[in-house]
């Protein structure tokens, strides 16, 4: 199976409310969809979102990467060349991690399609159901109680709050939530960034005080600010998770080193796609550290590639932010996998199991 051509292709659909972070607002999703195709007709699927304010991709410069940088080089290689094509796509060019993510995502889609295997049994294997958490977009406090309430009632145990945007506010707003939703939720938070290390401290010390019981708080401070996340996990009992100071395996050892966090948020977006996010996740088990498996604002095409890593790696990723999929008014993939409220149930069939992509603009 040689790879023979590819496609790029635009992918619009509408979010069922806007999502609101401390870093941005978003209404729909719009994605760059890359299609590898093969000598067999096998075609292996990718996405790419443009989260410029979190891994400094656009639109464009993904485009340019897959087009003029990575598929070049991979044009006629066969895909069972797994281990030497991955390089080849993480030598391309620096950075560009979503373009790479895209690309790794489709060729893994073939690599196990060429065993006419689904990949979660290619990446180790696994029971291949998930239990995803879902977003709470950042907001007034009464329509985050209501988007929680409603949240738990439409069967999600476990609630990802955003907050960061007003140190005040936000403990009000945790409270108000707790209060809601107590004893039918799980609460974690994710500040993207927003507070200083000391806010962060004081803000946990409030919340522990207050009896508030927290799965755990991501990203207190600055991605860079590993000092910050260090002072913060040292001094607070909510475990902390990074995000934004962790893309690549090399960040993963100096943070766990470090001891800046307790939690490691992998994103194929900031890994550059699955051949990072498995190494991340084996040095995560060698240090005993848990990971959750987490997204960018993607549909199901790159969500079900972490669906299937997290599956196979489900011995250290043991917590799931794959929620994308849930967050959009249509899901645009005909597949087998099945998204039911917070349930993910991965397909059998070869590869992802992607069938065909609706919703997209070819490029
Ligand atoms: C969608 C996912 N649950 C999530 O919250 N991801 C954000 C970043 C998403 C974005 O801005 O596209 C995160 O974990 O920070
Ligand atoms: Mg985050």
């Amino acid at each position: 199976m040689k790879i023979t051509d590819f496609k790029l292709a635009m992918l619009n659909v509408p979010l069922v409310t806007p999502f609101k972070t401390a870093l941005r607002t978003v209404e729909r999703i719009e994605n760059i969809v890359l299609i590898i195709e093969t000598d067999t007709g096998h075609k292996g699927h990718g996405e790419a979102p443009a989260t410029a304010v979190i891994t400094g991709d656009t639109h464009g410069s993904i485009i340019c990467a897959i087009k003029d940088y990575i598929m070049p080089r991979l044009i006629g290689r066969p895909v069972t060349d797994l281990n030497e094509i991955t390089q080849i796509i993480q030598g391309a060019l620096v950075n560009n991690l979503s373009a790479k993510a895209a690309v790794e995502i489709a060729i893994y889609d073939l690599f196990a399609q060429y065993f006419n295997t689904p990949l979660y049994k290619i990446l180790g294997g696994g029971q291949p159901q998930l239990s995803t958490d879902i977003t709470i977009s950042i907001d007034y406090i009464d329509k985050m109680v209501a988007d929680s309430v409603q949240a738990v009632e439409a069967g999600y145990e476990i609630l990802k709050i955003k907050v960061g945007k007003d140190i005040g506010l936000d403990i009000k707003r945790i409270k108000a939530i707790y209060a809601a939703v107590k004893d039918r939720a799980l609460l974690r938070l994710d500040a993207n960034q927003g507070w200083t290390a000391r806010q962060a401290v004081d803000a946990l010390d409030i919340l522990e005080q207050a009896g508030v019981k927290l799965d755990l708080i991501e990203q207190p401070v600055k991605g860079k600010d590993l000092q910050g996340m260090q002072y913060v996990t040292k001094r607070v009992r909510t475990p902390v998770m990074s995000d934004e100071s962790t893309f690549g395996p090399r960040e993963v050892i100096q943070l766990i080193q470090m001891q800046a966090a307790d939690i490691i948020n992998i994103k194929l977006m900031k890994t550059g796609g699955l051949s990072n996010a498995i190494k991340i996740a084996d040095i995560a088990a060698i240090y005993d550290v848990e990971c959750m498996i987490g997204c960018m604002l993607e549909s199901s095409i790159s969500v079900v590639a972490a669906a299937h890593l997290a599956v196979a790696k489900s011995h250290v990723i043991t917590k799931i932010d794959l929620d994308g999929p849930s967050l959009c008014k249509i899901n645009p993939v005909e597949s087998k996998t099945c998204f039911n409220g917070p349930e993910i149930t991965l397909s059998d069939e070869p590869g992802l199991g992607i069938k065909s992509v609706n919703n997209l603009t070819m490029l």
